[in-house]
């Protein structure tokens, strides 16, 4: 380095080391070492090596004091200057503000040209309210642009005869000049936004909008009438309807009254998403309805629809009442019934009927679970047969199954647990078509007296209201069981109503209301009930066959590797099984495969690892699982069948 920059240097360094100077002096002196650095290098006065070492440590020790947060030794500047760029940015976020005043506004050429323009036509006679002016995004422009051409073609509009009142505009008269003018900063982007009112500040002496529809036929005088209307016209010439809308008439969104404003209303819908409360409800029913399950059912079984009627809505205290009455022109058969739902009448049948009663039954109906078809249901061929005689087909041509033909009004399927009495219930309900109510005996015995008779005489009326209508009682040997003479009364008066419900269901030839029961105590149902319930159907143990077709049905979904001796091995170790039995082993031998994985594997194995589920697995399950129906107990149903059975 040249003696001079040497001396420099050495004075710098000394100020430094010497205790003496504040931050900014010594963050002022390394810079200016880094600045003799590259001095010096440019200047072939110091090696590259020499530079970069030089310059590496100055420029550690200048930021050393830039970012130090010490007061007496560092400026701790970095983050303030970095915020203060930050707040230099100008963004959207900040407030627009407009560089014109009132004031300056005046001065504009465009004003200064209209004012002449009306001075020259007699301006003496311009009414305050004739101009107004807008200090905007595109007001000023249409104002100056759009009425004025029109107003010279027809000079009648701004020369009225009768003196013209203090009207509609906003007036500001900082200048002396006669003409009113209202200027209205606005943020950006504020135009858009009805009612803003950001968007036009009005002092509360001056109620009335600047060239609000609604305001002009009352407030102007009227003159002639096409002088009011080429003004209006003139001034809503703009080629963004809605947006001058928006802005000027902040009301109309609101129903704007009047010839104008409620057109303003309709414009601005249509330009825009803006729905009144009653379209929204309509909209959000609509949308609910279609979003309604329907009953899966045939083509063309349009009478056999299902209503979920409320049965989906969680029930509390607050929960709102659903109607279960058909609705308007809905046809008594239940014919033309559709799965719209609407807001429904009371039905006159049900009209004695507590709404609290007839809800707890509709909350009773059978909901559209997983659908189950005839072919889930293994063997039970005689049973399916006659129910499908008995439910599906009279529902579909009930013209044809009358008088003799007619179906009998209740089925009682009786027969060990577990062989699919109720999934034979589950069944009907997907499959008939008709409305279906699935009634546990619980839900009908409640603990106020009275109440459970009640809603015996409920249920079968609402069934009335929704034919065809299927009523599944599971386990109905609980409800109708014999009547004893030390029974509580209250559960003798429900079975007395049920009986007679049952009766009048079963005489009415018109109505086609069906009773399924089912128990596995058939031999507990009164006599009275078991006489009712005309086709009493046995539903065995499953045979050799059903239980093939249980396991193929069930290892169908499942990796296997069971071969067809193997199936028939296991279809023969399960004699006296019912279906739920050979579920149970299906399941157990399932679990084979994941019992074989070792405990450390079984974190970090893949569902693909997983091996086959193999002979073996039904081997070991069948040491655990056993027949869950004793053979004793398989003659009572034997007997029972024999002696009050329908089937062969
Ligand atoms: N015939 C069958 N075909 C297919 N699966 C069956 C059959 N019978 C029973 N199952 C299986 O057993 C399960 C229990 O059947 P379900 O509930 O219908 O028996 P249930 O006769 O109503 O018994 P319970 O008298 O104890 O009420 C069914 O979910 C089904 O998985
Ligand atoms: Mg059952």
């Amino acid at each position: 380095m040249s003696g001079a920059h040497l001396d420099e240097w050495q004075r710098r360094s000394f100020d430094i080391s010497s205790g003496n100077c504040t931050p900014e002096q010594t963050a002022d002196a390394y810079r200016a070492h880094i600045l003799s650095i590259q001095y010096a290098w440019a200047s072939s006065q110091l090696s590259q090596a020499g530079m970069d070492s030089l310059l590496r440590t100055y420029s550690e020790r200048y930021a050393a004091v830039l970012d130090s947060d010490d007061p007496h030794k560092g400026l701790n500047n970095y983050a303030e200057s970095a915020l203060h760029l930050a707040r230099s940015q100008r963004n959207y976020s900040d407030k627009w503000e407009s560089s014109l005043t009132m004031e300056r506004v005046l001065e504009l050429p465009s004003i200064q040209k209209m004012i002449q323009t009306v001075g020259g036509r007699g301006g003496s006679q311009v009414a305050p309210g004739d101009v107004n002016i807008c200090v905007g995004q595109e007001s000023i422009g249409n104002l100056l642009s759009a009425p004025f051409p029109t107003a010279r073609s027809e000079p009648s509009i701004f020369k009225p005869t009768v003196p013209l009142q203090p009207r509609k505009v906003e007036v500001n008269n900082t200048a002396s000049y006669p003409t009113t003018t209202f200027i209205s900063e606005r943020p950006r982007g504020s135009e858009n936004i009805p009612g803003n009112p950001n968007s036009f500040p009005r002092p509360p002496a001056r109620p009335q909008p600047v060239f609000s529809h609604s305001s002009v036929p009352s407030q102007v005088n009227p003159g002639p009438a096409s002088s009011t209307q080429n003004y209006q016209s003139s001034v809503f010439s703009n080629p963004n309807p809605t947006k001058r809308k928006n802005f000027y008439n902040p009301e109309a969104g609101n129903g704007g009254k009047g010839q104008h404003g409620g057109q303003a209303g309709t414009d601005q819908r249509g330009g825009s998403n803006f729905k009144t409360a009653r379209e929204q409800f309509i909209v959000d029913q609509q949308k609910k309805h279609s979003h309604q399950p329907q009953r899966g059912q045939a083509p063309g079984m349009s009478a056999a629809v299902k209503k979920s009627l409320g049965a989906n809505r969680p029930r509390g205290t607050f929960s709102k009442f659903v109607s279960p009455m058909p609705r308007q022109g809905e046809e008594e058969g239940g014919v033309s019934r559709d799965s719209h739902e609407e807001p429904q009448i009371m039905d006159e049948r049900l009209k004695n009927f507590e709404p609290k009663i007839v809800e707890l039954i509709m909350s009773e109906i059978m909901d559209h679970g997983p659908p189950v078809a005839w072919d889930d249901i293994a063997g039970l061929e005689f049973a399916k047969t006659t129910i499908k005689e008995i439910v599906v087909w009279p529902m579909l041509r009930p013209d044809i199954f009358t008088g003799l033909r007619g179906p009998p009004k209740g089925i009682l399927l009786f027969g060990p647990p577990g062989t699919g009495k109720t999934l034979i219930g589950k069944c009907i309900a997907c499959q008939s078509g008709a409305t279906f109510f699935s009634i546990s005996a619980s839900s009908l015995t409640s603990k106020w007296v009275g109440e459970g008779e009640k809603m015996v005489r409920a249920l079968f009326a609402i069934a009335r209201c929704h034919q065809p209508a299927v009523i599944f009682i599971d386990e109905i040997d609980s409800l109708l069981s014999q009547r004893t003479d030390g029974e509580h009364d209250s559960s003798r008066r429900i079975k007395t109503e049920f009986l007679v419900q049952l009766d009048g269901a079963a005489t009415a030839a018109e109505d086609r209301i069906l009773v399924v029961g089912a128990t596995n105590r058939p031999q507990e149902i009164d006599e009275a009930a078991r006489r009712r319930l005309a086709k009493r159907l046995y539903i065995p143990l499953p045979e050799a066959a059903a239980r093939w077709q249980i396991v193929t049905n069930l290892m169908a979904r499942e990796k296997n590797q069971l071969g067809e001796s193997e199936l028939e091995r296991v279809v023969g170790a399960t004699e006296g099984f019912s279906g739920a039995d050979m579920t149970h082993l299906c399941k157990e031998a399932a679990l084979g495969p994941i019992r074989s994985i070792q405990l450390s594997d079984i974190a970090t194995i893949t569902a693909d690892e997983v091996r086959p589920i193999l002979y073996n697995d039904f081997q070991e399950a069948l040491r655990t699982v056993r027949p869950s129906v004793s053979a004793k107990d398989l003659e009572l149903y034997e007997e029972w069948n024999k002696t009050f059975g329908c089937g062969r």
